[in-house]
């Protein structure tokens, strides 16, 4: 990769993951295209049994797609009560076609009765920015938190309702954007993505 990038497509389907990376990219020196801005594109298959594969498989599937550079993002709750469930199946974890708050209702109903000290867990996300022959860079960010017994707040977007972080006593529902990148596993994958993007152009 000796070319300076100039131009990003945030290849997600999940419109609250675009939110977040055009808000965290806006004041870099890269143009940030969603897929949906380029047309209707089928879903990449996420076969992986980590974010790892599913990230670079998701990147590499829409660069070749699109013929443009592309960075995907694969992400997930593990829950440690849950053995690390719904990990990466989080997107289906109520079934293929699950909605958020079906994914919630099961979440909530697989901890019931479950003590506060025992809901800890975490959000993981991986990023992975591929042209069209291979993968290029790949970056991981976590935030731990609790899983609370009811949602609280009506931001973001997934499990962030039910997701709170002890040190601000809020979930990530009842947090802007702004704020939920500075500490998410998203915001924390995609400083360490553009830092390595930093280092290469030096
Ligand atoms: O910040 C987050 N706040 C709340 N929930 C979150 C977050 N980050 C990931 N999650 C949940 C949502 C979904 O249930 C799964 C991601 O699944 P994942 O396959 O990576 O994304 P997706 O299917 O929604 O879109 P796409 O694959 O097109 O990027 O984890
Ligand atoms: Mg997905």
């Amino acid at each position: 990769m000796h070319k300076t990038i100039e131009q990003i497509v945030v290849a997600t389907k999940n419109a609250g993951k675009v939110a977040e990376f055009k808000l965290a990219l806006q004041n870099l020196p890269y143009t940030v295209i969603s897929l949906t801005d380029l047309g209707n594109y089928p879903e990449a298959p996420e076969n992986g049994v980590t974010f790892m594969e599913n990230a670079c498989a998701k990147a590499e599937y829409y660069a070749r797609l699109t013929g443009l550079l592309c960075m995907a993002d694969d992400s997930g709750l593990e829950v440690d009560y849950l053995k690390g469930e719904p990990g990466v199946y989080s997107a289906r974890y109520a079934g293929e076609y699950a909605s958020d708050a079906d994914n919630n209702k099961k979440l909530l109903d697989n901890l019931i009765g479950v003590p506060a000290e025992k809901r800890t867990g975490r959000f993981r996300c991986v990023l992975a920015l591929a042209n069209q022959e291979q993968t290029l860079l790949t970056a991981e960010g976590t935030v731990e938190g609790i899983i609370l017994a009811e949602a609280r707040g009506e931001k973001g977007f997934g499990y962030d309702p039910l997701f709170q972080v002890p040190e601000l006593g809020r979930t990530l529902a009842e947090i802007s954007a702004e704020e939920k990148n500075s500490i998410s596993h998203r915001g924390r994958a995609l400083s360490s993505l553009t830092n390595q993007l930093a280092e290469l152009g030096k």
